[in-house]
């Protein structure tokens, strides 16, 4: 089987071309791709398919294996992977478990249509909404000190999250006017991840309701730099895009 690594801000995904879909879908065959001592190593695993009316299906995994909602960074891989295949030209509109996405080409970046989010649940300690995936956002003031790992999966685990599926988790700290730094526990993954994509959607969207912070913001993960663009409505927030960088890592066969 051929499969392709790509990563985006350090999230990094196992990719498949699936268009004949012979892929043999397993919670147990995917985490073990995913595994990072046992197998290629990755946050997820993607499938592109094809799909009628569309450029291509995304079909995202978490690395447990698990099918998971949307994935912002694995969405721009997928991107970039579509166009290394010659399947897109420097557009695309994609079909993925929250609906339609289009996206933009560069050699620098992938930019990335998020869906629209007319709903944030706030509370005096932190924010809840969903960018295609469900997303706490707390801010702290020491993030790199922070023991994210523990306090993201207690959040995670814990109520009233856990018995709706639970959710991802992101701290943030402000580090200037529009500019954010982030880290993430991500569900299905079960530990901190070097980027999120729709976490620090989630996370500029909170920033624009509680701060202020309008039209765009630059966000610094472990893994690197990304932006999130956005129009605040009288509702919400639609044309969100998701901005950096989506690279090939490698390919091989197994
Ligand atoms: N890394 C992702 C988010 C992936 C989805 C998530 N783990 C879930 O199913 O809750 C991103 O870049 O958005």
């Amino acid at each position: 089987m051929k499969f392709y690594k790509y990563q985006g801000t350090g999230n990094d995904f196992v990719v498949i071309d699936d268009r004949d879909e012979t892929f043999p879908v397993s919670q147990k065959l995917i985490a073990d791709l995913c595994h990072r001592r046992f197998g290629v190593g990755a946050d997820g695993l993607m499938l592109l398919q094809n799909a009628e009316g569309y450029d291509f299906r995304m079909v995202y995994f978490n690395s447990d294996g698990t099918e998971g909602s949307m994935c912002g960074n694995g969405g721009r891989c997928l991107v970039r992977f579509a166009h290394d295949l010659g399947i897109i030209g420097d557009s695309t509109v994609f079909i993925a478990t929250d609906g339609e996405h289009e996206a933009k080409v560069s050699p620098e970046v992938v930019s990335l249509k998020m869906i629209d989010v007319n709903n944030i649940e706030k509370t005096e300690s932190y924010d809840f909404m969903n960018t295609g995936s469900p997303h706490y956002v707390e801010y702290v003031d020491d993030l790199e000190n922070l023991d994210v790992y523990a306090k993201g999966k207690a959040v995670r685990y814990g109520e009233p999250f856990v018995s709706k599926g639970g959710t991802n988790v992101n701290f943030v700290e402000v580090v200037g006017d529009n500019k954010l730094n982030v880290r993430t526990y991500e569900r299905g993954v079960e530990d901190e991840t070097y980027a999120c994509g729709t976490g620090v959607t989630a996370c500029a969207l909170s920033a624009n309701s509680r701060l202020g912070f309008d039209k765009f913001v630059d966000i610094k993960v472990v893994g690197g730099n990304l932006r999130i663009e956005f129009n605040r409505t009288e509702n919400g927030y639609d044309n969100i895009y998701l901005i950096g960088p989506a690279v090939k890592v490698f390919e091989g066969n197994i």
